[in-house]
């Protein structure tokens, strides 16, 4: 590992990557800054969680120009709650260069966004849509951007906005930098790449697998009737500090989130249809440990950094192997473990070899556990609780009462007594799950690792770049019509207008 101070880093962006606790690079910072610092264009990639924001933060920071009001520098990311988390991480970097940075989002009052770029930002992070509607009301000026930077890249691409990012691109100087980070390359975005940067340098942080490590990861085959009660008695069993639940479409989200809150789990969820307010008041709350459990589609999947996150839980198995890569790395990140379970119907195992050939690791089979070894996990945790109160020590005002009732009842029964009220038994309280179409049956590959065929009807991702989609981009739905599924344009709206129904706006 290499000390940031050999970096040729500015004093300023050293003190504040001290401030941040940063002392060493990781692989991916190491590999990337100096090419970037150089002005070249830089595709990376490397596992999540790996740092890849500080990777292009840090020499984005150092080319800004504290003096000079215009802005210098763009980003964009898929999600609002992305574009918020870089900003934050570039605010910290940029902190003692005083660098000002204003982040755009869909779903944020538009007037208040058009009065604070007058206080003239230095760097702007945005979705696609919003940057892209600021660029129609010339509320944005782009004509000095030196540094552009697409994080998520082959996200937003799948998402549709291509259109978004094609405008974007013609209101940017040409002779720009550019920066382009993901965990995932699918070949498709490199095509792509290739036609908005300049001889990038291509760094890839070599790895045998491509998702991390400390990652443990296992796979559950349940009916699709059977998933939510063999998803229980796991979380019963595992007892999760702060769990990830994710969710294939937003009625899913809906429905997990409400049955897990009836049979007393202190879960939320997350999706696309929410109000900003609520989607940001969810995630802080998550953050802040006041909720154990959030449930989500794809929306929270990319980039984001929440520390602490011990399991997540694929409880629809993600239909494109990239996907899979990034829900499960909101886990395991910054070099902490995690754990990682993915429920897959009989009918589904082809979609899952898929995963493994793609990220060059077998999941191991988890076995449902049953009532009883639910029950078991239960127990135990009220027994590590019981101890966990009589090593603290404060009895004082409960042992008169203690020998009060041991005057009439056998220790052992009491005792038993104090684990059963502290147990969380089984519950059984009716809640609704629809049951969700498995993926469509597709024949598991023999070997030659190639990946995903043009030819299937619900390969939309996969798709992406192929003859005639260009339009539109590629629709995350793959076509599906119950229009509940996250993301992209519902509607098949191939005009470059700023659909209300899109996730970013
Ligand atoms: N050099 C460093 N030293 C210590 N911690 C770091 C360093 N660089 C980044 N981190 C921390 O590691 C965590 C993950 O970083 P980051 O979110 O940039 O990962 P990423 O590679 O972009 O992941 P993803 O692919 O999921 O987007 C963050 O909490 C970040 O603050
Ligand atoms: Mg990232």
């Amino acid at each position: 590992m290499t000390n940031f101070s050999e970096l040729n880093i500015s004093e300023s962006t050293l003190r504040s990557l001290k401030r941040m606790g940063f002392e060493e690079a990781t692989p991916i910072q190491e590999g990337t800054i100096k090419f970037a610092m150089e002005g070249r264009d830089v595709l990376g990639q490397a596992q999540t969680g790996t740092g890849k924001t500080a990777a292009f933060g840090i020499p984005l920071i150092e080319r800004i120009d504290p003096k000079n009001p215009a802005i210098q520098a763009l980003i964009i990311a898929p999600t609002r709650e992305l574009a918020i988390q870089v900003s934050e991480e570039l605010y910290k970097i940029g902190y003692d260069k005083r660098i000002k940075l204003l982040s755009v989002y869909g779903g944020q009052d538009i007037s208040r966004q058009i009065r604070a770029l007058k206080n003239k930002p230095q760097i702007i992070v945005g979705t696609p849509g919003r940057i892209q509607d600021h660029i129609n009301r010339r509320t944005l000026k782009l004509d000095q951007v030196q540094t552009l930077v697409l994080d998520e890249a082959d996200e937003m691409l799948n998402m549709g906005f291509i259109d978004d990012i094609n405008a974007i691109l013609e209101n940017v100087p040409e002779n720009r930098q550019t920066l382009l980070f993901s965990a995932t390359m699918p070949p498709a975005i490199r095509k792509i790449a290739s036609t908005f940067m300049k001889n990038p340098e291509e760094v890839k942080i070599k790895s045998k697998e491509m998702t991390v490590e400390n990652i443990e990861q296992f796979f559950v085959k349940a009916q699709e009737r059977e998933k939510f009660d063999v998803l229980t008695r796991i979380l019963n069993v595992h007892q999760p500090e702060l769990a990830i639940i994710f969710g294939r479409t937003k009625r899913r989200v809906d429905e997990l989130s409400q049955a897990l809150s009836i049979r007393g789990y202190v879960a939320e969820g997350i999706h696309g249809d929410l109000s900003q307010a609520k989607r940001m008041s969810v995630l802080r709350q998550f953050k802040e440990n006041k909720i154990d459990i959030l449930v989500a589609t794809d929306v929270a999947a990319r980039g984001l950094d929440i520390s602490g996150v011990t399991h997540v839980y694929n409880f629809d198995i993600p239909q494109d192997p990239e996907s899979y890569v990034h829900r499960i790395g909101r886990t395991g990140r910054a070099g902490k473990s995690g754990l990682a379970v993915t429920f897959v119907t009989p009918r589904e195992m082809g979609y899952l070899r898929i995963v493994e050939e793609t990220t060059k690791k077998r999941m191991t089979p988890l076995r449902p556990p049953s009532e009883s070894e639910a029950l078991a996990g239960q127990q135990k945790v009220a027994m590590e609780k019981l101890v966990e109160i009589v090593q603290a020590n404060e009895l004082n005002d409960y042992r008169i009462l203690a020998n009060e009732l041991l005057e009439e009842h056998n220790a052992v029964d009491l005792v038993a007594a104090a684990i059963k009220s502290m147990t969380k038994e089984p519950d059984d309280t009716p809640v609704t799950i629809s049951e969700e179409r498995p993926l469509p049956a597709r024949r598991e590959r023999s070997g030659g690792g190639g990946r995903g065929r043009g030819g299937d009807s619900r390969g939309g991702r996969r798709d992406f770049g192929r003859g005639g989609r260009s339009g539109g981009g590629a629709r995350r739905d793959g076509g599906r019509r119950d229009g509940r599924r996250e993301g992209g344009r519902k509607d098949g709206d191939r005009r470059r207008s700023s659909s209300p129904r899109r996730r970013e706006d």
